[in-house]
């Protein structure tokens, strides 16, 4: 569903990303993993068109996205919950849940009635600001919003970031519920390994801006796998 081949991203001249190649299908969880700084949320930049790639290729459905937008991207089905989550904080959580209708057309413009089934806690919270929420509601508010434009490919820049434990488990019970129930296709960039472990179907590990590792997340058990997260 997902491909991207032989993937180069610079910042001037500076090297994010060297050769990168990687895939995701649908009702399946594809983690990426490795330490600060080796390039993971650039591949998801590129992935959802928020920076160039200089040169290589992002497919999606069969189709090239060369320097398609980012709008249209999401308007194909790719939704992004950014690190740092991103809402708007002197919006209410309606509001925010609204802006994910941007992508959709006139009579889809509704939200899902899941959002609020796997977060109950927005229903409760609609009229409130976002930059009220704690940190863990901020963060189901940004997948809730991601999941209105209803997306066939979800990508989450490490979700659980400075997040409490228990809502990290009710976000990686979402993100089971979208995999199974609803088959959609995850990618998922963490730092936190048991929850990647847990949750992963395929593993990819960066370093230094290129894929050092890439198999099933068995093999997070495997100790020269793991020396590349490794300080
Ligand atoms: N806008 C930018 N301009 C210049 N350099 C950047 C920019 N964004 C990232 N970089 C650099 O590109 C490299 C990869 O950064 P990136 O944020 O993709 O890594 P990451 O693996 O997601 O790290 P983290 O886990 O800290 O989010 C780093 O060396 C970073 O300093």
């Amino acid at each position: 569903m997902l491909e991207v081949e032989d993937a180069n991203l610079h910042y001037g001249a500076a090297q994010a990303l060297r050769g990168v190649s990687m895939k995701a299908e649908p009702a399946k969880i594809t983690c990426v993993l490795g330490r600060n700084g080796v390039g993971k949320t650039s591949l998801m930049r590129a992935i959802v068109g928020h920076h160039p790639l200089s040169s290589g290729i992002v497919r999606f459905e069969g189709r090239e996205f060369g320097r398609r937008a980012a709008y249209d991207r999401a308007r194909s089905g790719i939704a992004f919950v950014p690190q740092g989550r991103e809402i708007f904080p002197l919006l209410t959580v309606r509001e925010n849940l609204e802006t994910g209708f941007a992508p959709l057309k006139r009579d889809h413009k509704t939200i899902p009635d899941h959002v609020f089934e796997l977060f109950p806690v927005l229903n409760d919270m609609l009229g409130r600001r976002g930059g009220d929420l704690s940190g863990g509601q901020q963060q189901q508010l940004a997948i809730g919003r991601a999941l209105v434009t209803r997306p066939k490919l979800l990508v989450l820049d490490e979700p659980t970031e400075g997040i409490q434990p228990s809502i990290i488990k009710d976000i990686g019970r979402a993100i089971r519920y979208l995999r199974d129930s609803a088959g959609l296709a995850i990618v998922l960039v963490e730092q936190y390994l048991d929850f990647c472990r847990e949750l992963a179907d395929e593993v990819y590990i960066m370093d230094r801006g290129e894929v050092v590792h890439q198999g099933p997340a068995e093999d997070l058990d495997r100790q020269d796998v793991r020396r590349h997260l490794t300080v």
